[in-house]
């Protein structure tokens, strides 16, 4: 048995539904079909997860919602009329659009949660209705249902590890394709709260470990993962069998196609994964599979550049001799609900990197004015954007030089690192950069590595 999942692109019209269907239809195996909302038809379309997020704002703030509404009720009709759907199936999902701003909502962010949510929700339930339509029997399986049950934080929400045995549970001896909704899970006190944005596959992936899967396909509009993003270098090298480790590290650090956080539930149950492209059903795709079973011919496997983050930059003089500095840093990070995601430090400098999407302007201005008074740097310098670069390889263990290759392109074209970090993670290298650097040392980088 497979979990499939896909991703909105996939699902962006009644046209590439229409491929779906094919590809489901066309295997038995496919049993479990996690689906994403409606997502972009073309480059400069909006999302639906995003005109409900809109929505949810205007009714936050209470202005008017008339448009908004009818936007995003005319991306469902127009699946349904592909299909010649009846009618009575729009009413419903109208109804539950309309619906939403007139519910009790334990808090805004709850409220957010709901809205965005809704974009799975009723795609699930729409596209249930069209497969049996279309002669494939399906039923639209609610994740509370499923046994999906998260923690209380409504816009970044974690599986409860309890979960796994009500999924279990899931009764798959029917003939019925089981539609399940991405992205969302119920807390303990019922309300709905999302994983974080393009969470549907961690949905697929909590499935898929959850049933047991033989295989967790997750489909997307590429045909493969690449070494480098496509959007920054033409045409690519593809990967065709890549470790857990590097998957986590890449899409960690930009390779947007599959959710860092996806890759916990596959590791944990030992699921294998393979990325698949909806326009080109036929070709392999890329392997995710456990470190044992990949064979490295080269050191490196991919290099990821992600644009959000933010440092925070400390210069004091004799500062690795004080007993329990860092921990007074800590403090006044935690003081103020910040949480950072590297810190790396020299005998007199210390960089914290964060993400700029987890953080407030009240955050910042108060996290600063405490490590001024407290700490008293000779210098502290706020970077408000600041990029990383991952070159990631299982092929990188134990490998000596890997780190002149990589950098010795970069000086040769006078770019300069404000950061380099080996050793913390034996596959990778994490290269801190100016944002508008970033593409060219990522070219550069690849260039190198890839092409000889
Ligand atoms: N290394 C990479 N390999 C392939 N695609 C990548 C990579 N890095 C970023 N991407 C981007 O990820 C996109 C697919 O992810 P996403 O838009 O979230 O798809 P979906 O709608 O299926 O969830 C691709 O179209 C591509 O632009
Ligand atoms: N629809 C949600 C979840 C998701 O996974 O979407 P996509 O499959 O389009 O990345 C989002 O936009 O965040």
């Amino acid at each position: 048995m497979k979990v499939v999942k896909f991703g909105g692109t996939s699902l962006a019209d009644g046209t590439q539904l229409k491929r779906v269907f094919d590809i489901i239809n066309s295997d038995v195996d496919r049993k479990v079909v996690v689906v994403s909302a409606p997502g972009k038809r073309f480059q400069d379309d909006i999302k639906v997860t995003d005109l409900l997020l809109q929505y949810a704002q205007a009714t936050i703030d209470d202005t008017d919602t008339k448009e908004i509404i009818q936007e995003i009720k005319q991306r469902y009709h127009a699946i349904a009329d592909y299909f010649q759907m009846p009618h009575e199936h729009l009413t419903q999902i109208d109804a539950q659009i309309d619906h939403l701003s007139q519910k009790h909502y334990r808090s805004f962010d709850y409220l957010k949660a709901a809205f965005a949510a809704h974009g799975e929700y009723l795609n699930a339930q729409l596209i249930a209705k069209v497969f049996t339509h279309l002669g494939m029997p399906a039923k639209f399986i609610d994740p509370k249902d499923a046994g999906l049950l998260v923690n209380d934080r409504p816009l970044s929400a974690s599986l409860e590890s309890s979960s796994y045995q009500k999924i279990a549970q899931l009764d798959l001896s029917t003939s019925e394709r089981l539609i399940i909704p991405g992205f969302f899970g119920y807390t303990a006190r019922g309300d709905i709260a999302t994983f974080s944005r393009g969470g549907s596959d961690i949905t697929g992936a909590i499935m898929a470990r959850g049933l047991n899967a033989d295989l967790y396909e997750n489909f997307t509009d590429v045909s493969a993962i690449y070494a480098v993003n496509p959007n920054i270098i033409s045409n690519p090298l593809p990967i065709h069998h890549m470790s857990y480790d590097e998957m986590r590290e890449l899409s960690y650090a930009g390779f947007a196609v599959f959710h860092d956080e996806a890759i916990i539930p596959a590791i944990q149950g030992g699921i294998h994964i393979n990325i698949k492209n909806t326009n080109a059903p036929d070709e392999p795709g890329t392997f995710i599979v456990p470190p044992t079973e990949v064979r490295h011919t080269k050191a490196v496997t991919g290099i990821a550049s992600s644009n959000r983050f933010a440092a925070l930059y400390l210069h004091r003089y004799l500062l690795n001799r004080e007993v329990g500095f860092t921990l007074k840093i800590l403090e006044i990070l935690k003081r103020h609900n910040v949480s950072y995601e590297h810190m790396p430090s020299g005998i007199d400098d210390l960089t914290i990197i964060f993400d700029k999407s987890l953080l407030v302007q009240e955050q910042i201005d108060g996290m600063i004015a405490d490590i001024t008074e407290e700490i008293k740097p000779d210098t502290l310098k706020w970077l408000p954007n600041y990029s990383i670069i991952m070159i990631v390889g299982e092929g990188m263990r134990n490998r000596v030089g890997a780190l002149t290759e990589i950098v010795s392109p970069l000086s040769k074209q006078g770019i300069s690192l404000q950061m380099v970090n080996q050793g913390a993670s034996e596959i990778s290298i994490m290269l801190g950069i100016q944002p508008d650097l970033s593409d060219k040392a990522v070219s550069a980088i690849y260039n190198q590595v890839f092409t000889d």
